[in-house]
């Protein structure tokens, strides 16, 4: 492809928007323009990217039985009312009427499409299992869009939905596309990991997802060196080891505590450490209030609290709320004296007695506060997030943190979907049960950010080879000369057909030129220069920054080992 009839408009600056190396990268290179907030353009050196993604993502779908559909971004309103989505989604969903009034949702996922396409068609169980798949562009009003393709509001999803007779054969195609997408993240040359997460608003059990190690992940993984754990910190289980540091237990004392409002302020005040000191947090669950304790130097975990509840509607209480209950504010809240709702503890609160507590009076604590006398506790529970160095659920060490953006999910859907919408097939005694499903995520325009995110340098993208938008770059350094202009052209003519070629044939500056190869960043340069009178080229690695001057009779050779070094 000739670059002066290509449509890159890199650029020299970083712009001010981008928050993410990835995002100023896809601007600096021309690969993405924003139409809106976080809706992009992608322009034709991401999109020949993102046709090579696809294919391999295709060639392992495929690998596994995966068949490839294609369903709309127009969801009637009435599937998604079957199963109830349409009421408990609220603003993420993106809805609009058309013109007879009738409402619709623009997709951010297919199970209520793809499960009413398969219940009307497959209805005996020697039709099962089946996997469908697509490869479409998803909708989800973001109420942050941000880091550029990492998080837009318009994206490109791979998502595939498996029907299945039994949980043994759903268990067998779990197990196939979590081997699936290991292959396809390997192949995209992407240092993932699988972690154990929390299945969320989508329900069902068991759920897989695929993080890719990046600083600028949203996702905490906690792995041990020790064995091949790794948990979603949203997820990762606190196992407790009983640390009992009681005391003599002490009278009930109430304490004059001005201005004191945070569990630091609480422990210096009363010259503790902060895991001496107890905190008391209202938390709304469904429509009911529910009150915390989780010690100082811990947090709670939210997703822990919707799993043990098992609802979606978990939301810290409002102050008015806390007042409302209480009669105090949030900075000085406790147990004591509370009977009018439940209060829960973290099982590691159980290592004190005589806690520092709230009042449920400004400027007021109590101390030598202890459960079963002064308040009860209606459960104890793994309520917060584990802390990096403190053992793995499974003994094999201590955890470690590392941050990662999420590119892929996996999970066992069950019957939440063909039960609320009668997706039902005969089995072999002739009686009609419920489809047992699986869906499988990959965010395949997040998935070309995140290989950014590991693939490149000071100067621009660095591409792993089996997704490069182009194999060789060809640049005429100076076309108004006779004998570098013909060399160059008659190298394209002849390259052009054993590789992909972008010939940079622009009547731009060297420099322009050099500065734009290496933020476009294919991995092999042919520079044709000075000495094309001599038929001398230079052939420079993107990767390792070696260049070497050759003959063109050695070209061929030389761009081959080039390649073969990458393997
Ligand atoms: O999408 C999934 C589960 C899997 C992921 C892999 C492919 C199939 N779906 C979870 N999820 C996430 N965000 C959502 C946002 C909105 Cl606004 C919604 F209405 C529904 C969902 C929703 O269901
Ligand atoms: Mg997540
Ligand atoms: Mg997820």
């Amino acid at each position: 492809m000739k670059q002066s009839k290509m449509f890159i408009p890199t650029l020299r600056e970083v712009p001010s928007d981008a928050d993410s190396k990835s995002h100023q990268l896809l601007l600096k290179a021309g690969m993405i323009k924003q139409v809106a907030s976080g809706v992009y353009s992608y322009l034709p050196i991401a999109k020949r990217v993102l046709n090579k993604i696809e294919s391999i993502v295709r060639e392992e779908m495929e690998a596994i039985d995966g068949v490839e559909i294609l369903m709309p971004a127009l969801q009637p309103s009435e599937l998604w009312s079957e199963s109830g989505r349409w009421q408990s989604y609220g603003a993420e969903l993106m809805r609009m009427t058309d013109r007879h009034g009738r409402e619709f949702a623009l997709g951010p996922t297919h199970e209520e499409i793809i499960t009413s396409l398969v219940r009307d068609e497959l209805k005996s169980y020697k039709k099962l299992p089946v996997t469908l798949f697509q490869i479409q562009n998803k909708f989800r009003d973001e109420k942050r869009p941000r880091f550029g393709l990492l998080r837009g509001r318009e994206f490109i999803m791979k998502d595939a939905y498996s029907f299945h007779a039994t949980e043994a054969s759903l268990d067998e195609t779990y197990q196939d596309m979590y081997d699936a997408y290991s292959k396809i993240f390997t192949r995209l040359n992407i240092q993932f990991r699988p972690v154990i997460a929390d299945s969320g608003a989508i329900g069902g059990s068991h759920t897989h997802e695929f993080m890719a190690l990046a600083e600028i992940g949203e996702d905490t993984i906690c792995y041990t060196d020790g064995s091949d754990y790794a948990a979603n910190i949203e997820k990762a289980e606190v196992v407790y080891h009983p640390n009992k540091k009681h005391t003599e237990i002490q009278d009930l004392e109430k304490v004059h505590t001005p201005g004191v409002k945070t569990a630091q302020q609480l422990a210096d005040f009363l010259n503790r450490k902060l895991d001496e000191i107890v905190k008391s947090m209202i938390v709304k669950v469904d429509d009911q209030f529910v009150m915390f304790l989780i010690r100082g130097h811990h947090e709670l975990n939210d997703i822990k609290v919707k799993s043990f509840f098992g609802t979606e509607h978990v939301e810290m209480a409002t102050e008015d709320e806390i007042r409302s209950i209480l009669n105090a504010s949030p900075g000085s809240l406790g147990p004591v004296g509370v009977d009018k709702i439940d209060i829960y503890a973290d099982n590691s609160v159980q290592d004190l007695n005589n806690l520092a507590v709230g009042a449920n009076e400004d400027d007021y604590h109590f101390v030598n506060a202890n459960v079963e006398r002064d308040f009860k506790i209606k459960g104890f529970g793994d309520f917060r997030f584990i802390l990096e160095g403190e053992p793995a659920a499974d003994g094999s060490g201590p955890i470690k943190f590392a941050e990662g953006i999420e590119i892929g999910q996996v999970f066992k859907l069950g019957t939440k979907y063909s039960e609320s919408m009668n997706a039902t097939f005969l089995n072999d005694q002739g009686r009609a049960e419920p489809m047992v499903m699986g869906c499988y995520g990959i965010g395949v325009s997040r998935t070309l950010s995140a290989v950014i995110e590991q693939h490149h340098d000071d100067k621009g993208i660095i591409w792993p080879t089996s997704i490069t938008p182009f194999e060789v770059h060809i640049i005429s350094v100076n076309p108004k000369q006779d004998a570098q202009k013909q060399l160059a052209d008659t190298l394209y003519d002849t390259y052009r057909t054993q590789y992909e070629v972008l010939y940079d044939d622009r009547a731009e500056r060297a420099g322009v030129k050099f500065n734009d190869a290496d933020l476009i960043g294919i991995p092999v340069r042919v520079v044709v220069g000075k000495q094309a009178a001599e038929g001398i080229v230079e052939v420079k690695n993107r990767r390792t920054g070696e260049a070497v001057e050759v003959h063109v009779d050695a070209l061929s050779e030389t761009i081959q080992s080039i390649y073969t070094s990458f393997e």
